[in-house]
């Protein structure tokens, strides 16, 4: 392991920043809270401090060189689920970042922005829309900036994209690793024959069919670029406007007298230790990703008064869908055994030290080689639309429509929640029958698993505080695949998985899917593998705080305000109404763009 260095920016210290008076104060450096606090304090005149309850990276090796990739250095600390009603009771490990930069720092690094139709919908589900793909794509451009690859390698490697979607000026960067395994041509050959098309570019807005995977990387280092580096390193030096109180965890909103305006927030070091205050005159902004801002809510009396009842805590604004409407996207492991798979492959750099030291030599000289692809992961992916999946598409589709919505909710369910599960679920049923938006992703590293992804689900579940110990983690349930809408789609996605392995382009190979997945053929069989395999979470837990109108459950309003107090808005992950097709990432940066300009505009800061 690399050795611990303390990092430069750990030099703050905690007593300094009680009684402080800021501007705003952001709740969490991840992607939402850093890209914030970057924009905001471009205007010298206004303070920011970001409180962040991981500390700063010291730039090791796992966390840059893809290929070394080990996200666990900054896992939040004892997150797992409560047994899961869908998945055999099992209780399972969750994953979020604890650490400046958030997930950017530790996450697999793929970059797909959803569809059009996710956004689209997210703002016809607004009393005000204001959200479209058309309004989002200025704030993508805005926050990226795309190094093409060596034309010869990618058309050599079917990548190719569409000069007017990505951006060449903002301070997230991105390319394509420059490096392929030969069992992924096979692989995308065979996705092809098995009616996934190539796409164009997956960031254009519609990802179905097969493309190259976009990586959130520095071309000119191949090391990783996230929102530490983009946000903060970039401007900090000339910001002294700009500060980061690193190891610290935001207990609480606190409110002004019985006005329910903004006052600051109560924070204590992440290890434990005294309560203390700092005050925002304009702005709290809670930035904590989607396990951590429903809790930081609900302790500060923001959330569901059955709940806050319960510990004692003073209802501030009665909000029954904070930590509601839980999401993520589930991942199956497809275990494969291979006759003759290709080598080198996503295996390689594990099982073969001679290839290893090539390829890091490889890496050090030219930047190339397997050392610029996540090592969990190949190069090639798949967006699969339920059309594509299965020709029993609309049988499924006219089940999820005959059945009552209220049976995939608790029976407790509050009935504004209720009425938002219905509102939503229409619009992902919809794009379920579109033959657009990408219900799965299948994908095949080349090594011995292939990994099968559900984007779209119908389950929802909650996240809710246990106690009032800012340091106790809250209860997260998922409550993956208690809509039996789900296990149809998951098996509908497997057997296209399936339906892909068995084409002569990958026969070669002599590929067999290993135990327990192979003897399961029926629907019942599949469904009993499901509730023993799923992983319920990708980390990508979202829509806990959502933007959505009061009378649909709703936490924040089109402008990401919290409903029924002044001076609170939700930036995260967790104001997203439903997942996208995509992974969270671009889609993070943009909306944190976006949010900054409104943010602006409200308080007349000027804006670049
Ligand atoms: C291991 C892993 C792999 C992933 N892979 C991908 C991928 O390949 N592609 C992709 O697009 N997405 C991926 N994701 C998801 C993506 O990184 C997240 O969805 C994204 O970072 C969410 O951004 P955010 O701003 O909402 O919150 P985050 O980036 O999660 O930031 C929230 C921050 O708030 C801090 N915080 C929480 N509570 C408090 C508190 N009380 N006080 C102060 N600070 C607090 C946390 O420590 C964290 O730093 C992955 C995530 C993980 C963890």
């Amino acid at each position: 392991a690399p050795s611990r260095r303390a990092p430069k920016h750990a030099t703050i210290v905690n007593r300094q920043w009680s009684n402080a008076t800021y501007d705003f104060i952001i709740a969490g450096a991840g992607i939402a809270g850093l890209t914030l606090a970057d924009r905001l304090t471009e205007d010298p005149n206004i303070s920011v401090l970001v409180i962040e309850a991981g500390p700063f990276d010291w730039g090791q090796e796992g966390i840059l060189v893809p290929g070394s990739y080990q996200p666990w250095w900054f896992f939040w600390p004892n997150l797992v689920t409560v047994p899961q009603e869908g998945l055999n009771n099992r209780e399972i490990g969750a994953i979020a970042g604890q650490v400046v930069g958030g997930g950017s720092t530790i996450n697999a690094m793929v970059y797909v922005r959803g569809d059009t139709s996710d956004y689209d919908d997210w703002g016809s589900l607004q009393e005000k829309p204001n959200m479209s793909w058309q309004k989002m794509l200025p704030y993508f451009l805005k926050s990226e900036n795309f190094t093409a690859p060596d034309a010869r390698f990618a058309a050599q490697n079917n990548i190719t994209w569409n000069p007017a979607v990505r951006g060449s000026s903002g301070p997230l960067q991105y390319t394509y690793p420059p490096h392929s395994y030969p069992g992924g041509e096979n692989w995308w050959n065979a996705a092809n024959a098995v009616g996934l098309p190539a796409v164009e570019d997956p960031l254009a807005g519609n990802k179905a069919g097969v493309f190259a995977m976009p990586s959130v990387m520095d071309a000119r280092t191949m090391t990783r670029s996230y929102a530490k580096i983009n946000h903060y390193d970039r401007v900090s030096q000339a910001r002294p406007n700009y500060h980061i109180l690193p190891s610290n965890m935001v207990s609480r909103v606190i409110f002004k007298g019985n006005c329910k305006t903004v006052k600051g927030v109560e924070y204590l070091p992440t290890a434990g230790g005294d309560v203390v205050t700092a005050f925002a005159t304009k702005e709290v902004i809670i930035a904590a990703g989607g396990f951590n801002t429903p809790k930081i809510l609900q302790l500060s009396g923001v959330g569901p008064k059955p709940l806050l009842d319960k510990f004692g805590i003073k209802v501030i604004s009665n909000l029954p869908g904070v930590g509601q409407n839980l999401q993520d996207q589930p991942t199956l492991t497809v275990p494969y055994t291979f006759t003759a798979n290709a080598e080198p492959n996503t295996d390689s750099l594990v099982n073969n030290a001679t290839y290893a030291a090539e390829q890091r030599a490889l890496y050090e000289t030219e930047k190339k080689g397997a050392f610029t692809v996540i090592s969990t992961l190949g190069t090639n992916i798949a967006g699969v639309t339920l059309k594509a999946a299965t020709p029993d598409f609309l049988d499924i589709i006219s089940t999820a429509r005959a059945a009552n919505p209220a049976d995939s909710l608790p029976a407790d369910v509050d009935p504004t929640v209720l009425a938002g599960y219905t509102a939503q679920r229409e619009a992902i049923l919809s794009q379920y029958e579109n033959g657009k938006s990408s219900v799965g992703n299948i994908h095949w590293g080349t090594g011995n698993n292939a990994l099968v992804y559900h984007l779209k689900p119908l389950s929802r579940g909650s996240v809710n505080i246990v106690s009032t110990d800012p340091l106790a983690n809250p209860a997260i349930d998922f409550r993956t695949a208690t809509d039996p809408t789900d296990q149809a789609v998951y098996t509908a996605l497997l057997r296209k998985n399936r339906e892909l392995f068995a084409t002569p382009e990958m026969q070669v190979f002599g590929p067999s899917e290993a135990s327990p997945f192979a003897e399961a053929q029926t629907d019942e069989e599949i469904y009993a593998l499901l509730r023993d395999q799923i992983n319920p979470s990708n980390a990508h837990q979202c829509c806990t705080a959502a933007m959505l109108p009061r009378s649909l459950g709703g936490v924040v309003s089109a402008e990401q305000k919290v409903y029924g107090v002044g001076g609170l808005r939700v930036a995260d992950i967790s104001f997203w109404p439903f997942q996208t097709g995509g992974s969270p990432t671009g889609t993070m940066y943009a909306a944190a763009e976006r949010l900054a300009d409104m943010i602006k505009a409200d308080h007349g800061i000027s804006r670049n």
